[in-house]
């Protein structure tokens, strides 16, 4: 009788959860790429981990993996603490972007590798691979060269090769960022499938935020090697932690104003400096009063105002229409200060955004009747961005023209409103 120890081990082990525990690493040069992180990828969960380039991802994988020693903290898989454990003891199978498959052998040879290194015989390695191969749909391929496999191809191979050792994890970094826009989509969807379908727990990094929340069970936003917030998708964009968090999530780009809390008789306002934003009076935002806060406006919390609109309005000047097809992202200036990259701590404006804000050199925004007048705190070093922009989703039928003044409805349930740290500021009724 042949026994498949593979499928033996699964039963012994079951799915496993894989967790870190204060984990740090310090590299030689004093870089400190990850600090103090205590996550938990739960047995069968899709944990993704997503930040900014440099915010310790890979670095988190690597110390998993055990193919870097952490300086603090512990890897734990199973419960079980693993740091004393060389790498291919771990059982965990690791995809990184370049897939880094072997040119000269056969995609069947590729994926079987991890077994015949393991000395298994030659029918057990065929009939696995051609297991594998039909799960992820690539029987076709099996005789190919990788030179001449299309880059989705080649990507499904080197899931083929990572899941043909029944590992107890997945541990992927970036396994999608070398296809094109299109490919990446359709993935997605197959790659986060697949670690279902075989009930592997998948630790994943990403920058990409789209992925993150189309993939994730749940999402571990990182900034600095510091893990800022962890929760479902939904969660963490609605219920974002941190002004980090509010800012890093959005598309398009959320936008952050300066501001002030004014509660004065039955008013209770948000004032930007060039003009207001009136809350309804029982709003809880009114114990504040006084506060400087910073408003992250993300495009669904904003929608062109119809006619006889009552509640809260945001207005200012259409400074440019983005055609999406049936409908167009409108940018419009409202005249208050947008806050800088050193207060959210978001470190890496695209380049589109940064090239928008520094021609348009222009004073931003004047006192209002509440005296709130907006300043950059002189201690944040760097040049102050000079438009506070926000931007709405808009139908093609009812597109503004540029430099038209428009109104603009603001979704009170969807106001994030953070204090001078950068800590969100809840308000109790939502
Ligand atoms: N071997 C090393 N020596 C020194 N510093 C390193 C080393 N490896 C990584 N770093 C630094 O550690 C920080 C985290 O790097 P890491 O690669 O984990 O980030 P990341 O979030 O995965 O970024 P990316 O998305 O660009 O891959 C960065 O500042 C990086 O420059």
């Amino acid at each position: 009788m042949v026994i498949d120890v593979h499928h033996c081990v699964r039963e012994v082990f079951g799915v496993v959860a894989i967790a870190t525990d204060s984990l740090t690493k310090v590299f030689d040069d004093g870089t400190v790429a990850v600090d103090q992180v205590s996550l938990t990828a739960g047995a069968g969960e899709f944990l993704v981990l997503l930040g900014p380039t440099g915010c310790g991802k890979s670095t988190i994988l690597r110390l998993v993996a055990g193919l870097e020693a952490p300086s603090a903290g512990h890897v734990l898989i199973d419960g079980q603490v693993v740091d004393h454990l060389p790498s291919r003891e771990r059982r965990l199978a690791m995809v990184f972007q370049d897939y880094a498959l072997y040119p000269h052998l056969t995609v069947a040879q590729n994926i079987g590798f991890p077994l015949r290194v393991r000395h298994e015989t030659a029918t057990d390695v065929s009939a696995r691979v051609n297991e594998v191969a039909g799960q992820l749909g690539i029987t076709p391929l099996l005789r190919k060269l990788p030179g001449a496999l299309s880059g989705g191809e080649r990507q499904r191979v080197a899931m083929a090769r990572a899941i043909v050792r029944q590992p107890l994890g997945f541990l992927l970094d970036e396994p999608l960022s070398n296809l094109d826009a299109g490919l990446r989509a359709e993935l997605r969807s197959d790659v986060a499938a697949l670690a279902r379908r075989l009930g592997v727990t998948t630790l994943y990094v990403t920058h990409d935020q789209s992925e993150a929340m189309t993939m994730a069970d749940r999402v571990a936003v990182l900034r600095r090697g510091v893990l800022q917030q962890v929760g479902p998708p939904e969660q963490v964009y609605n219920d974002p932690a941190t002004l980090f968090v509010a800012a890093f999530l959005g598309t398009p780009r959320t936008s952050l104003l300066e501001g002030a809390v004014y509660a004065d008789g039955d008013r209770v306002v948000l004032d930007l400096g060039s003009q207001v934003i009136e809350l309804p009076a029982d709003h809880p935002v009114r114990a504040r009063h006084t506060d400087r806060v910073t408003l992250a406006l993300r495009a669904d919390a904003l929608t062109p105002a119809p006619p006889g609109h009552g509640g809260p309005t945001l207005s200012g000047t259409v400074r440019l229409v983005e055609h999406l097809g049936h409908e167009a992202l409108v940018h419009v200036d409202t005249g208050a200060l947008p806050t800088s990259t050193e207060r959210s701590r978001l470190e890496v404006p695209d380049a589109p955004t940064l090239a928008r804000m520094r021609p348009a050199a222009r004073p931003a925004t004047a006192k209002t009747e509440y005296g709130f007048y907006p300043v950059y705190d002189p201690e944040l070093p760097g040049e102050p961005p000079t438009v506070g922009e926000v931007v709405v989703r808009v139908p093609v039928a009812g597109l503004p023209r540029l430099d038209e003044t428009i109104t603009l409805a603001v979704d009170v349930d969807r106001l994030l409103l953070f204090d001078r740290t950068g800590a969100r500021i809840r308000l109790s009724a939502r």
